[in-house]
């Protein structure tokens, strides 16, 4: 056993506030760290110890060892020691000549400050989640061994969680300043749960017991019905996070004052929008948990509620490391539904993150079998290869949006599936003019505002039983029939509007001369108020809305396609403005707040329509909500998880709460299957 070198001190309980705002900024490198390393452990003689093979690896988990300080009297009995900046030695305890040499990204002794782990370990991840990629930290070792400390850390010494969340925070708001995220904006949240004995619960609303973890058609782990808060400043993440923690369940054993008894999750969402077309959308996930140590209950004394914990972390941890061994021989079934913390962890391990392991040991003799075993099972993590990409999406412009039955509009974004649009909107057609032809093949660079259009008209169409298939799913010839319609239509809004623009000359030319007349009236009658009343009847003519926008998609869907067919002419635009007019009354009469389509319904089919989507939300099965406009397999799970939770939905707006259902989405739900049941 070898000598140590400072003594460590007990600090101020994890988590009484976070002082990571006085610090000066941490320097993160501008890579991730060389890649190096043999994974498991190497025995040596003491009289022999040499170099160790390096064989550079990507995308593997990255892991880092840090030794704490001695805590204990017995400063004479160190049971392992630093060979350098990434190697350490333990005693063999079958034989007390030899060491076993091990060797990882990076070895921290006792003397390293949170900074040098923070700035070497963590920072170089951070910024793959402003390119939509996801990232973890996870700190792992034997009870009392310091991963609360790395993780949280303390007002004086503050910890890996602060630290990042002020760099993304400072990361997102530096970069809307460049010209190359100039149209960009970022949006950072955070959900932080904890797993105790098998069940996730909510730190930030403790009411939220025994979430599910879900898993998403593209392989995401999401927690449905989670709390989330958007977080833009660091004292926005102090006051959410400070009571949060204190929410956490900890407890005093043998080995430690304050033991963690759960493992805590803490999520950190950077959502990157696009604020021009093609409104790209990217989100990151930094996932930053501080696990349970792993127990020896002869050693912890542990009984009762403790021994119940410590059974519940342990095979957690059990499981965690039958996952890794599963990856790392290539099995194909990989255990990570066996428990919660694996669940959770899975695009963490050999999924889709970056990750970076902190396998925290102690030095004391006493705590040799545990730092052996986490010293074996950090060698273990670092064979785990990730495989990461980049979660982009693209969001529809702010305009509603009329979506095909059953379609996603976002699965018709060419940034997404680039080859399924290709293949779908790009054949050439010889039934169609060359013109046609070239516009066609454009179709897979549109603006979602036309591809948004094109669904309208597809909608229209079939609405109006001139055709019985629909337009992006149709065989080849009904598609171009349906283009060289979108082409016409298309010709005919330019026409309407040419005769827009002559309307309103003509108007402004009337205004101007009821403007003489005013000042003449002004002139003979001495007072404003016959003036001001005739302006605003001027005024009243004037407001002449775009055709394309609006008017026409109303007029359209009254039954009409082309302009010849609306029959429209000067008296009909003048006829919808009025009607246009009428509905802007009405909107004054206090219906400020429900969307435009809304209004144009009449009240009992409106009422009869939700009545009946609300009964279907608390009452279906996956298959029957999956027969809802817009929802699919994923909503339709998370919609019965959520009911499950927090029991029926007493309005349809509710689905704003659930995961991934912005009001935005939620109106357009509504307006898609009131549409649909009103049109059956
Ligand atoms: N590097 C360090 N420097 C100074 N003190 C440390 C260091 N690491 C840990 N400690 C102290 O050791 C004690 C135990 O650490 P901590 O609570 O972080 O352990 P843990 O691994 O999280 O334990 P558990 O799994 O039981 O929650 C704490 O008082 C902590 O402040």
């Amino acid at each position: 056993m070898w000598g140590t070198g400072e003594r460590g001190h007990r600090s101020d309980p994890p988590g009484a506030a976070l002082a990571v705002r006085d610090l000066p900024p941490d320097i993160c490198p501008s890579s991730i760290l060389a890649s190096s390393g043999i994974n498991m452990a190497k025995r040596v003689s003491v009289l022999d110890s040499h170099g160790v093979n390096k064989k550079p690896s990507p995308s593997r988990v990255r892991v880092s060892v840090r030794l704490r300080p001695f805590m204990e009297k017995e400063e004479d009995q160190a049971c392992v020691r630093g060979l350098d900046a990434q190697s350490l030695e333990i005693v063999n305890y079958r034989n007390q000549l030899e060491t076993m040499q091990y060797h990882f990204d990076a070895f921290y002794g006792e003397k390293a400050t949170q900074r040098e782990i923070y700035t070497s370990s963590v920072c170089p991840i951070l910024p793959h989640l402003l390119v939509g990629q996801n990232a973890s930290v996870f700190a792992y070792g034997p009870t009392g061994a310091g991963k609360t400390h790395t993780m949280l850390g303390n007002p004086q010494q503050p910890g890996i969680i602060p630290r990042a969340v002020r760099d993304l925070l400072q990361m997102t708001r530096g970069k809307n300043g460049t010209p190359e995220e100039e149209n960009w904006t970022f949006t950072i949240t955070m959900s932080y749960v904890e797993i105790y004995q098998e069940k996730v619960m909510d730190l930030l609303e403790p009411k939220n017991k025994d979430l599910p973890i879900r898993e998403d058609k593209g392989h995401n782990i999401l927690i449905p019905g989670v709390t989330q808060k958007t977080i833009t400043t660091f004292s926005d993440f102090d006051e959410h996070f400070i009571p949060a923690s204190q929410n956490r369940t900890v407890a005093s054993t043998k080995l430690n004052d304050r033991s963690s008894r759960s493992h805590a999750v803490l999520l950190i969402k950077v959502q990157k929008n696009q604020q021009i077309s093609p409104f790209r959308q990217l989100t990151g996930k930094l996932y930053l948990i501080d696990l349970a140590g792993s127990e020896d209950n002869r050693r912890t004394g542990n009984q009762g509620i403790r021994l119940k914990e410590s059974g519940a972390i342990n095979s957690s941890l059990f499981t965690l490391s039958k996952v890794v061994d599963a990856l790392n021989q290539g099995l194909p079934r990989i255990p990570y539904r066996d428990s919660k913390l694996t669940r959770l962890l899975q695009d963490s391990l050999g999924g889709s993150a970056h990750s970076v392991m902190i396998a925290n040991i102690a030095p004391e003799k006493h705590y040799y079998f545990d730092t052996l075993t986490a010293l074996n099972f950090a060698a273990k993590s670092k064979q785990v290869i990730n495989k990461p990409f980049s979660l982009e999406t693209t969001q529809a412009p702010v305009q509603p949006t009329m979506k095909r039955p059953r379609d996603d509009l976002e699965n018709l974004v060419p940034s997404q599936h680039p080859k399924k649009v290709k293949s779908e909107l790009t054949e050439e057609s010889p039934t169609l003019s060359k013109e046609a032809n070239r516009k066609k093949l454009h179709i897979a660079n549109l603006d979602p505002a036309v591809v948004d259009r094109l669904l309208k008209l597809d909608r229209i169409l079939s609405e109006k039983g001139k055709m019985e298939t629909q337009l992006l799913s149709t065989p080849k010839r009904e598609r171009m029939a349906l283009l060289k319609k979108w082409e016409e239509s298309q010709m005919e809004i330019e026409r309407l509007k040419e005769k827009q623009k002559e309307l309103e000359e003509k108007a402004m030319a009337a205004e101007a001369r009821s403007d003489i007349e005013l000042s003449d009236s002004i002139v003979s009658e001495g007072t404003f108020r016959v003036p001001l009343r005739t302006r605003a009847k001027a005024r009243k003519v004037l407001r002449v809305q775009p055709l394309q926008g609006e008017s026409h998609g109303r007029l359209a869907a009254e039954g009409e396609l082309s302009g010849t067919a609306l029959g429209l002419n000067e008296n009909s635009i003048d006829a919808g403005i009025m009607m246009m007019e009428k509905k802007t009354q009405k909107v004054h009469d206090g219906d400020e707040n429900k969307p435009s389509w809304e209004m144009k319904m009449r009240t009992d089919l409106l009422q009869n329509g939700r009545e009946q989507i609300l009964n279907l939300l608390n009452t279906g099965s996956i298959r029957e909500l999956k027969s809802l406009q817009k929802i699919g397999d994923k909503k339709a799970k998370l919609i019965v998880g959520w009911r499950e939770l927090n029991g029926p939905f007493t309005n349809v707006e509710d689905l704003a709460s659930m995961e991934g259902m912005s009001t935005k989405q939620v109106d357009s739900f509504l307006k898609a299957n009131i549409l649909c049941i009103v049109a059956s």
